[in-house]
């Protein structure tokens, strides 16, 4: 059995629980899926700074599943917090949800848009495009202009205000497929693919094939030049965790 764990970098349980449930519905019978956050850290991720403690809560979790030896990782975060320090201590991939959704888009249409959450993330799924080479793929980047946490208030005023920008984007930006730009939509893309009738992607999902095509390959994180292990260093206090035991 293949051992995947999806790390939320938020502290959020429900958002955790939304993550897991989607990366369930989608890994292959012979994957088991571990889903985790943060011992500590932020509630939900809305920003740089908050992408600063996100980053720690992810580099502490891969140490404790390098540790029980999962097989791969996913950061469930739309910002990918953390996404290569965590391959210097990983063996096995590891892969963010924004990389994995946008690569999917690029291969079903020759323009997405993204849809996420406030607009002060826009510029790091911007940031994201541009560190990956998406840039020239990605036709618009839209927020709903609401929380992330408004997913998780079981009102379902946030899924419809993600419903309606993505039939927006859709007539607006002839744009060919749809990334979700937030962990906590995962479980709304197959309903949205099927009543606009384009690919609408959620990178939960797509990192969760990724990782089982990966390992299915054979393949793990390159160990060689600058994702090899961090060079070791007697870290202190609360970074202690990271020392080798
Ligand atoms: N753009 C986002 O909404 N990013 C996110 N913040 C979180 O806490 N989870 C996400 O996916």
């Amino acid at each position: 059995t293949l051992r995947i764990q999806v790390i939320n970098p938020n502290t959020s349980l429900a958002m955790t629980q939304t993550i897991g449930e989607a990366a369930r519905m989608v890994a292959s019978a012979g994957t088991e899926i571990l889903s985790v956050c943060p011992s500590h850290g932020v509630p939900s991720i809305e920003g740089h700074f908050d992408e600063a403690i996100g980053a720690m809560g992810v580099l502490e979790q891969v140490t404790l599943g390098e540790r029980a030896g999962v097989d791969g990782h996913i950061i469930a975060c739309f910002g990918d917090p953390g996404l290569l320090a965590a391959r210097e201590l990983a063996t096995g991939p590891v892969v963010g949800i924004a990389e994995a959704a946008m690569h999917m888009a690029t291969l079903l249409a020759t323009r997405f848009s993204i849809v996420t959450t406030l607009p002060r993330t826009v510029i790091i799924a911007r940031h994201l495009l541009r560190q990956y080479g998406f840039e020239q793929h990605c036709q618009a980047v839209h927020a709903i202009d609401l929380p992330v946490l408004s997913l998780e208030d079981g009102t379902g005023f946030a899924q419809q205000k993600v419903r309606e920008r993505c039939i927006q984007a859709k007539a607006q930006d002839n744009c060919g497929a749809i990334v979700l730009g937030c962990g906590g939509m995962a479980n709304l893309a197959r309903e949205l693919s099927h009543e606009l009738g384009i690919p609408v992607i959620d990178g939960v999902s797509a990192a969760v094939k990724m990782v089982e095509a990966l390992l299915g390959l054979g393949l793990g994180t390159s160990k060689h030049g600058d994702l090899a292990k961090p060079n070791p260093k007697p870290l202190t206090g609360p970074y202690a965790i990271f020392n080798d035991p």
